[in-house]
């Protein structure tokens, strides 16, 4: 069995009298990529910030890289181990890159090189620019390469890749991938359900502070376990809606077809229409899930 690095059972955590998470459990293994989803407002900067301590909750259990909520050596020792990447992080906008590095790598006792942070934030280039004068996107690669000083064994990611390029963002993901190899364990927050469908281990989903999901992507799919049909059709509406497994059926600049079992809708489809075209067959992805799980349309 994989090391837990977090584990809560039955959080609870608010700002004064407003409630924000109720009963939330998770854990985090070494290796294991948790992608915690939700619409705006749902939690999840709370729910880190509670893992981190930076506000207060309670809780049934609490264990956080093998130290117990109320450990006195908790925090010092924690520090080393956690990387961190928060949402409107801030640099200091005089120091350039290099020192802002090299000032930071100073909190650990174990820190990578300026070279190796250099090299994965991709920011040898900018590296004598100030910080303050970075891109959106290059401050976010910084924020990285902060998070990731220490060399943790666990990691915080909270929307990592906004405002990343594409590049940068395929670049974030396989050096998340080579981090879960190393054992580390990380938590992801994300909007971009392409990009939890990549990485996660495991998705978490919060809707309205309470956790309504916990399982891997593929079990999440099963669940709903549709294919979406596209095409071209010159079928009615009604004749459409006739088709065996058929679920829903719209029709915007394409026609699409939800259906129960795809291989039956199609044969029914193709014997019945000889003017079919443009026919493209997908499984739902994570993001329809999301939005059937937390009550949108799918
Ligand atoms: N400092 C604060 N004081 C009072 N309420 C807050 C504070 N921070 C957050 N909230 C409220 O708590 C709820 C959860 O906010 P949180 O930031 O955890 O959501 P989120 O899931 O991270 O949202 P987003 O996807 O928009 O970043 C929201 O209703 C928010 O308005």
């Amino acid at each position: 069995m994989k090391t837990l690095l977090a584990e809560m059972q039955q959080l609870n955590a608010g700002y004064g009298s407003q409630a924000v998470l109720e009963n939330v459990n998770l854990t985090i293994a070494a290796g294991e990529v948790v992608a915690v989803l939700g619409i705006n407002g749902a939690g999840k900067t709370t729910l880190i910030k509670s893992l981190l301590g930076l506000m207060p909750y309670q809780c049934e259990h609490f264990s956080l890289l093998g130290y117990q909520q109320h450990d006195q050596r908790r925090a010092a020792n924690i520090k080393q181990q956690l990387g961190v990447m928060l949402q409107l992080g801030s640099v200091s906008a005089t120091l350039t890159v290099a020192e802002q590095l090299l000032v930071f790598r100073h909190y650990y006792a174990n820190p990578k090189s300026l070279a190796e942070l250099l090299e994965i934030a991709d920011l040898e280039a900018v590296q004598h620019h100030r910080c303050g004068d970075l891109s959106a996107g290059q401050q976010q690669r910084l924020l990285l390469a902060l998070a990731l000083c220490g060399n943790p064994r666990l990691l915080f990611l909270d929307e990592p890749t906004v405002g990343m390029d594409i590049h940068a963002r395929r670049r974030l993901w396989q050096q998340i991938a080579e981090l879960r190899q190393q054992q580390v364990g990380m938590l992801l927050t994300t909007h971009y359900l392409e990009e939890a469908e990549q990485l996660a281990d495991r998705v978490v989903v919060l809707h309205q502070g309470r956790v309504i999901a916990n399982d891997s992507v593929s079990s999440l799919k099963s669940r709903l376990n549709y294919q979406r049909i596209r095409c071209r059709s010159s079928l009615s509406q009604q004749q459409l809606w006739q088709l065996p497994g058929v679920v829903d059926v719209s029709s915007e600049r394409l026609l699409t077809i939800t259906s129960k079992s795809a291989p039956d809708t199609l044969r029914a489809l193709l014997n019945q229409d000889p003017d079919l075209q443009d026919l493209d067959v997908q499984m739902l992805s994570l993001e329809h899930i999301f939005l059937h799980l937390t009550g949108g349309q799918a």
